[in-house]
């Protein structure tokens, strides 16, 4: 046989999860894992004891998002960001802004869900949207190192449209 195009590269190991570390700087995706039960499924979204966690929370969100629906943009200063996947399929598009960072400008892709929970971790200065790329209702969990201050958010966006960052989300 005559090859053409190109050859796969690897994507996940054996089992499913992520070949690849995250692309970014101090990003993290740790593997979350379902425990089915008589009633439907237990699955531990956040411990203290796991050793990628750094933070302390003070604050737990839950965020949906409507079928399609797609987010700005978004970085803090301050705040690191624990993000769960909860239920449909959402895309998660990072991009590295910090100019310190020795992965300034790379981006990463991380699909989060039910069916494959991963906790995420984004710290300050990393910019990431979301995309609900289900055909139904899909939320994720956000737990945070900082109250949200209603008067004085730790929040910049940018519209998910800006060519200000590379056109992935
Ligand atoms: C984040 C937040 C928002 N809000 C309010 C402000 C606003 O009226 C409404 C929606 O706020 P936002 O547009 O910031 O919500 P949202 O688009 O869900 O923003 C979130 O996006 C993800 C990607 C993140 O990174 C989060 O930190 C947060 O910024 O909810 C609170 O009252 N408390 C909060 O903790």
């Amino acid at each position: 046989m005559a090859y053409v195009g190109t050859k796969d590269p690897q994507t996940v190991v054996a089992g499913g999860g992520r070949a690849a570390a995250p692309k970014i700087s101090g990003v993290q995706v740790h593997e979350l894992g379902n425990v089915l039960t008589r009633s439907g499924f237990m699955t531990e979204i956040f411990r203290s004891d796991w050793p990628v966690i750094g933070i302390s929370v003070h604050q737990i969100n839950w965020v949906q998002l409507n079928p399609g629906a797609v987010t700005d943009w978004h970085a803090h200063a301050k705040q690191t960001d624990h993000l769960i996947g909860v239920g449909g399929n959402i895309k998660l598009a990072l991009w590295d802004g910090r100019e310190s960072s020795s992965t300034y400008g790379a981006t990463d892709l991380v699909r989060i869900g039910a069916l494959r929970p991963v906790l995420v971790i984004v710290p300050p200065g990393v910019w990431h949207g979301l995309r609900n790329e289900s055909g139904e209702p899909a939320g994720y969990i956000n737990a945070i190192d900082e109250l949200y201050e209603h008067d004085n958010p730790d929040n910049w966006r940018l519209s998910p449209r800006s060519t200000d960052i590379p056109d992935i989300l």
